[in-house]
């Protein structure tokens, strides 16, 4: 038994969806034809919120260890902000012996700059006026800092949707004015687009939100030449803990998978590590202080 109100027609329900537990139905018929909605969101946790956490995820019935919680797609992948110059269609390294012959940033060749996930930075960096120059191959780029941010932009004027839902990650914006990040992020991101790339559709405040949003939420995804960063609408929900009850992996299309790492009995929250397990102590809550801005 359920109770609630049927999904489909309203009225009174005793049946429940048995995967989610919270969507309910007055008779299979009218489940059977809610499936086809019900299975995009059908899912066996629920978003909940307190004061500590902000939002997290709480388990909506007991999921079995090995069961995928989530799938989520990514709405936007980069480079790490630390990075050597990469490919900006696959995230090789690159050598500078090819170049978009758009924009100007380094690519393998012409299959990558090919690649929809170039086209953010390539359209941005043609404001310019001229190609872009890049000397520096094999070690430390600081201009690569500013790809990542600039795709996230990027879906301001282009995805509502998407945008919206990046908007209401945690960047933590107040606690990182006067910290060194920001003010490396003033000049290495912010002034590196407004005066080098000579884009300036975006304020100061917003460049440095969506750098905050990617150190806060951004996963790094290690199976690449190169590791890079993957956002995600739905897994950045997931809180920490250093014991976490599931496991992430990638698929090939760069898609995460949250698994079950053992039995998560209803109303458990849910949890993935934000640091490395082979980590000290020490070295944890440094890193969660100083990105997550807890702990
Ligand atoms: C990736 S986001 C998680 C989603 C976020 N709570 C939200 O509302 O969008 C990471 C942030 O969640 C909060 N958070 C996650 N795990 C936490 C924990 N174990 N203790 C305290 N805060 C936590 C911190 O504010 C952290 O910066």
């Amino acid at each position: 038994m359920s109770g609630g109100t049927c999904e489909v027609c309203g009225n009174s329900a005793n049946q429940r969806c048995a995967k989610c537990h919270q969507t309910n139905y007055c008779s299979k018929d009218h489940q059977r034809q809610h499936w086809k909605v019900h299975r995009l969101q059908c899912s066996p946790y629920r978003v909940c919120q307190n004061e500590v956490l902000g939002r997290y995820l709480e388990a909506s019935r007991d999921i079995q260890p090995g069961e995928v919680i989530m799938k989520d797609t990514p709405l936007v992948l980069g480079p790490r902000q630390v990075t050597v110059a990469v490919c900006l269609g696959c995230f090789s390294p690159v050598t500078g012996s090819y170049t978009c012959t758009q924009c100007g940033w380094p690519m393998c060749g012409a299959q990558c700059q090919k690649s929809p996930l170039h086209i953010p930075e390539c359209q941005l960096s043609r404001e310019r006026g001229s190609k872009i120059q890049v000397s520096k191959f094999g070690e430390e780029n600081q201009m690569y800092e500013c790809i990542t941010p600039l795709r996230c932009l990027w879906l301001r004027d282009r995805d509502c949707n998407q945008w919206a839902t990046l908007m209401q990650m945690e960047s933590h914006l107040e606690q990182r004015r006067g910290t060194e990040i920001h003010d490396l992020n003033q000049v290495n991101v912010v002034d590196f687009i407004q005066r080098y790339l000579n884009v300036h559709s975006f304020t100061d405040e917003e460049v440095q939100n969506v750098c905050g949003i990617i150190d806060v939420n951004g996963f790094e995804i290690p199976a690449q030449a190169t590791a890079l960063i993957g956002l995600y609408g739905k897994a950045c929900l997931l809180e920490h803990n250093c014991i976490p009850n599931t496991t992430r992996t990638f698929d090939a299309q760069l898609n995460i998978v949250i698994r079950a790492a053992v039995m998560i009995t209803k109303g458990s929250h849910i949890a993935t590590s934000y640091t490395d397990p082979m980590w000290g102590t020490a070295d944890r809550q440094m890193h969660l202080r100083t990105t997550k801005y807890f702990g």
